[in-house]
């Protein structure tokens, strides 16, 4: 599992495996440096290294030498040669020793750019600190200036590793080798232009090390197929949940149906839709597995919300006061799971202590557009700490709560996992309410409701990037198609 860190874990992990592991801090720069060149295409030749007097630059180094070992050509510029940290000038003295070609004459450096293929940036990482001056500008500007594939080590240099902005400029990568944690700054989405392709590697430390310093991992397949609760052998469709559906009106019946539809495809027992009266004959898209109800019969409402095992409750039920009412009226009804989305979201912000009633048995999933209405932050606000605004609210109101988008987070107040898996090709209407049927389908099936966010979205996600290497856009309806087939692989 990748795990993720700001600038002060990184240096939490490095104080406690120096002076608590005694492990030397320049062992864990020569791992760094091993594992770094261990992910460079062999193709490649003709390196410049750009080096920095911290102990990013020291990294740096011991790339050089590393890469000379392999029979590379390299050469070093090195940004300052005085005042760097101990084990930069330990690695820079080794350079020199070697006779690697180096260069600290800043004139020299945009000649030097143009005559290598490949441009290593050691400049800074986690130690940045302070906006970029002279020559810092300058340096950066001309690695970003002449189309070479540049590799930052660590972090692109001018990028912080905490928050993601720039410190004026920064380095705009080709990839990104990150060292033991996923930086938490790459999930703003202002740093994503600079990042590249990202690779985290492992400086000789095992896991138990790492998660003493991080709650918040991304997920991988592996993760997500170990929450797998297994199907008996004898299990009946009693044992698989009956969803309750809530969403749709006139103008958005297709938001009920997308929802629906998705909860039977994910495995649901059971599904019932229900939806205003004027809607019931707009309903012969649903698949014929899923049952209807109508909002205006209150006794048949009654007797779904107490026998249900989730409710889905939002998609396409318009902003208003009706809406509102209905909310109410089911949060009196029914103490089952909830997953509130889309128009249940909306509603929820005009009458935030109704949330009250959500604690500890909900999961709501907003976009950023959502989120920033239910929690009164501007979307600005949100996007420069995601992570921090989503467990803020989570902890706040005692829910889980999913924010979606590229790199969805989902948090249960103190755990942050994110979902890596989606891409451009789902951003089309319809989507959200595909997660929503999937998520509470997921907790009909007794998975908990954490859990169904963390499966959902990645399921979610897996399936739009799988049928994206062969469409460019995809529908709700496509993902829905793919769903069980997609759940087996990722269950096996
Ligand atoms: N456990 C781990 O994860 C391991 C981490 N490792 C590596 O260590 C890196 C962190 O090293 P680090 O702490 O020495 O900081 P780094 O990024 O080199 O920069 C600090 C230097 O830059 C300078 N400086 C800062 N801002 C500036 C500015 N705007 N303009 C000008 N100067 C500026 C600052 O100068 P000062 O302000 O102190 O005068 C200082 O000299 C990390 O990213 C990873 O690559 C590995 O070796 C293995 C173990
Ligand atoms: N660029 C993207 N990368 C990853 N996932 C995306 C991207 N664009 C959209 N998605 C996913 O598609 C879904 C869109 O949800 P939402 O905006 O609520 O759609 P709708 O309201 O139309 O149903 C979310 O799960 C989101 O994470
Ligand atoms: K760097």
């Amino acid at each position: 599992m990748i795990y993720i860190g700001d600038n002060k874990t990184t240096g939490e992990i490095d104080s406690y495996s120096i002076n608590t592991l005694n492990i030397p801090g320049i062992v864990l720069m020569e791992n760094a440096a091993r594992n770094f060149t261990g992910t460079i295409d062999t193709n490649l030749d003709n390196f410049l290294i750009v080096c920095g007097k911290g102990n990013n630059g020291g990294d740096g180094y011991a790339v050089a030498r590393q890469l000379v070992s392999l029979n590379k050509r390299v050469s070093v510029f090195s940004c300052e040669t005085s005042d760097m940290s101990r084990d930069c000038q330990i690695n820079y003295d080794i350079c020199r020793n070697l006779g690697i070609p180096m260069e600290n004459d800043i004139s020299a450096l945009e000649e030097l750019i143009i005559s290598h293929d490949v441009v290593i940036d050691a400049v800074f990482g986690t130690g940045l600190d302070k906006p970029l001056a002279a020559p810092y500008d300058k340096i950066i500007n001309n690695i970003n200036q002449y189309g070479k594939y540049i590799i930052s080590v660590d972090i692109p240099s001018g990028i912080n590793g905490s928050t993601g902005e720039t410190a004026g400029i920064a380095v705009k990568a080709d990839r990104t080798v990150s060292f033991v944690t996923y930086k938490q700054g790459f999930l703003n989405y202002s740093a994503a232009e600079f990042l590249g392709k990202i690779k985290v590697v492992n400086i000789g430390l095992p896991e138990h090390v790492i998660k003493k310093f991080s709650n918040t991992v991304l997920m991988d397949k592996k993760y997500i197929s170990s929450l797998l609760i297994p199907r008996l052998k004898y299990s009946h469709k009693g044992n698989f949940g009956h969803t309750l559906i809530i969403a749709g009106s006139p103008e958005f019946t297709g938001a009920a149906v997308i929802s629906a539809n998705a909860a039977v495809k994910t495995g649901s027992g059971l599904v019932t839709l229900a939806v205003f009266h004027e809607c019931l004959n707009m309903l012969s898209s649903c698949s014929p597995e899923v049952m209807t109800a109508d909002l205006s019969d209150k006794n048949r409402l009654l007797d779904l919300l107490k026998k249900v095992n989730s409710i889905a409750f939002g998609p396409g039920l318009g902003n208003n006061p009706r809406t509102l009412e209905l909310l109410k009226f089911v949060l009196e009804n029914s103490d089952a799971p909830m997953v509130i989305d889309a128009d249940g979201i909306n509603v929820l912000a005009e009458e935030p202590a109704l949330l009250e009633k959500l604690k500890n048995r909900c999961i709501l999933t907003p976009h950023l557009g959502e989120f920033s209405r239910i929690s009164g932050l501007s979307i600005e606000e949100i996007s420069k700490d995601r992570i921090k605004a989503a467990k803020d609210f989570s902890k706040k109101y005692s829910v889980i709560l999913l924010l979606k988008g590229y790199n969805t987070i989902i948090t249960n107040e103190c755990d942050v996992y994110v979902n890596t898996t989606g891409n451009s090709s789902m951003a089309n209407g319809g989507m959200g309410d595909t997660l929503t049927g999937i998520t509470a389908s997921l907790i009909s099936q007794k998975y908990t409701i954490f859990a169904s966010g963390k499966i959902g979205s990645f399921l979610h996600g897996y399936i739009g990037e799988k049928l994206s290497k062969r469409s460019f856009a995809i529908t709700a309806e496509d993902i829905i198609r793919n769903i069980p087939f997609y759940q087996k692989k990722l269950f096996l």
